[in-house]
Parts: structure tokens; sequence; C-alpha cells
């Protein structure tokens, strides 16, 4: 097979740096052929949220029923999902057409502040996705939160949290230390035995930073069907966004936090 077909299951972001539109921006430029179901449009910007328009689920259920009744799908990224109702739909529609390879990122809070998930849908993340995902992607908040913790403050205390993430349900954890301070940026992986992999690269002094998770996240999903283990897409996904961090400069979108760079890849 030489063509993979990628599924975003997301909100929006119309500036393009996050959500499905980054998304499906960086299934294109590690070659796959991307496709979008929407869970809630969102009125957001370099700047911030202003406001969010949930889908109602049945209709998150209709957009995934009449794709799935077509299309083959090789891998899904799943990122906000706002409500429970929308959870528990995407979790129904997982088990009904049988989706493989899903990197889900537990999207919760934006970068601005703004929230992403209901406060009170957190247990149905829990409950209905860890255990459907292949791999998730969690910042340091969203793991806390997760969790009931507090925050790692150090890399010890990632690999604790990641290994009690495996043990709440989920198959492989990639907690990301993006929000740690250092001169690299450490995302570690820990898998079903509890084995651990770190993915280290220099950070990258830019404020355009806005969907650097969602493009993570993405890139791991596109690359999946085009490598052999979730180790080696997970590293080649963590060097294309490095790379995307440090051409988003190269940009001029917006007067905030802008989006990293989707150039298309060099592989
Ligand atoms: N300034 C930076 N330089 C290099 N990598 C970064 C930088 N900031 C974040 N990252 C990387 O971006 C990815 C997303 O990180 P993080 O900020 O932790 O999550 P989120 O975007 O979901 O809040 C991780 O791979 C992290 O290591
Ligand atoms: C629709 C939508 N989904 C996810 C995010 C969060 O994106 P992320 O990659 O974590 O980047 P920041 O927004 O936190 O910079 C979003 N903003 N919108």
């Amino acid at each position: 097979m030489s063509s993979f077909n990628i599924l975003s299951i997301a909100g929006t972001d119309p500036s393009g740096g996050a959500g499905i539109q980054a998304d499906l921006k960086a299934f294109s430029a590690l070659g796959g052929y991307g496709m979008s179901v929407v869970t809630a449009l969102v009125a957001q910007t370099t700047t911030g949220v202003t406001e969010v328009l949930d889908v109602p689920p049945e209709f998150v259920t209709s957009q995934l029923d009449t794709l799935l009744g077509d299309v083959r799908v090789d891998a899904v990224k799943i990122g906000m999902l706002s409500t429970t109702g929308v959870i528990e739909a995407v979790a129904g529609a997982i088990d009904r057409h049988g989706l493989t390879r899903i990197v889900l990122d537990p999207v919760m809070v934006a970068k601005s502040g703004d929230r992403l998930l209901a406060a009170d849908a957190i247990e149905a993340v829990r409950s209905e996705l860890l255990p459907r995902a292949d791999l998730i992607t969690p910042n340091l908040p969203e793991a806390a939160d997760l969790l009931g913790e507090p925050e790692a403050v150090d890399l010890d205390g990632m690999r604790a949290q990641a290994e009690r993430l495996v043990k709440l349900g989920a198959r492989r954890v990639l907690l990301k230390g993006g929000h740690l301070d250092g001169e690299n940026s450490t995302d570690l992986l820990v898998g079903p035995e509890g084995e651990a992999e770190t993915f280290t690269a220099a950070r990258v002094a830019t404020d355009n930073t806005h969907g650097t998770g969602c493009t993570l996240s993405s890139a791991i999903a596109a690359l999946r069907p085009q490598r052999a283990t979730w180790s080696q897409a997970v590293g080649d996904a963590k060097r294309y966004l490095t790379e995307a961090l440090r051409r988003a400069d190269e940009l001029e979108v917006g007067h905030g936090k802008g989006p990293v760079h989707h150039f298309h890849a060099w592989w």
C-alpha cells in the first residue's frame, strides 16, 4: 500500500495554527491523505479563543458513519472533543468501525488559557478513550488532570506519571515536556510493559508555538503507517515538529503566539 488515509477528529482554528486545519497540513506535509470530522467550531486565533460552538454528538456520529462507510482509514488523530457526548460518540464509532492506529491528544486547555474540554468531561476521556487509543500524547497539565495529581517537575516525575497513565488504561503514553524549562525539550514514551524511551530536541527560542501539540500528534498519526514501530513514528514526528518550530519565524500570522511552519518534509 502506498497511499495512507489519515483522519483527524478535532475542533477548528480559523487561523490555521492548531486544530483540524493544522492537522490536515501536517498530514499532507508528511505524505498522508488528510480527512476530518469536526467536533467543535472554535472562534480563535493566535491571541486566544473568543467562542466555542459544540457540534451535537449525533452529528459527530453522522460524520463518522458517513465517512467510514466509504473510506478506509489507516490512522486516526483525536484532538479537541469538548463534551462528554462527543467523547461517547467517538468511542462508539471506534468500536463500530474497528478503527486502529489511534493517537489521542487529550486537549483540555489552549496555551491562551481557554478551556477546550468541559471540566466534567475528563472522566469520560479516562474511561471511554484511554483504553481505546494506541498512544496518548498529554502535556504536563493534561497528564496531571488525568491522574488528579500535581504536575511533574522533572524527568523522573514524568516517568512516574507516564507509568501511572499506563496503569490507568492507556496502552502507550508520550508525555510531552515542552512546559518545563531548560535548554532541551524532552518527551518520554512509555510502552505497555513499562519500557521507556526519551526524545530530546534543543529548545527553539521562539514565541511562535501555537499548535505544537496538534502538529506533533498529527505527525505521529501520519507517519505511523509509514514506519515499523510507534517509536520510529514518534522520533520522526518530533524531528518534523522541531524543524517546524525552527521555521516558525518565517511566517507572518497574527499578533499573538504565531503558528509553527507546516513545511513539506524532506523524506
Ligand atoms: N520551544 C520549544 N522548542 C523545541 N520543542 C518544543 C518547544 N516547545 C515545545 N516543544 C515540543 O513541542 C511538543 C509539544 O509540547 P508541549 O508544549 O509540551 O505540549 P502542548 O503543545 O500540547 O502544550 C513536544 O514535543 C515538546 O517537546
Ligand atoms: C481546535 C483546537 N484544538 C487544539 C488546540 C490546542 O492546540 P495546541 O497544539 O496544544 O496548541 P495551543 O493552542 O495550546 O498553542 C487549539 N488551540 N484549538
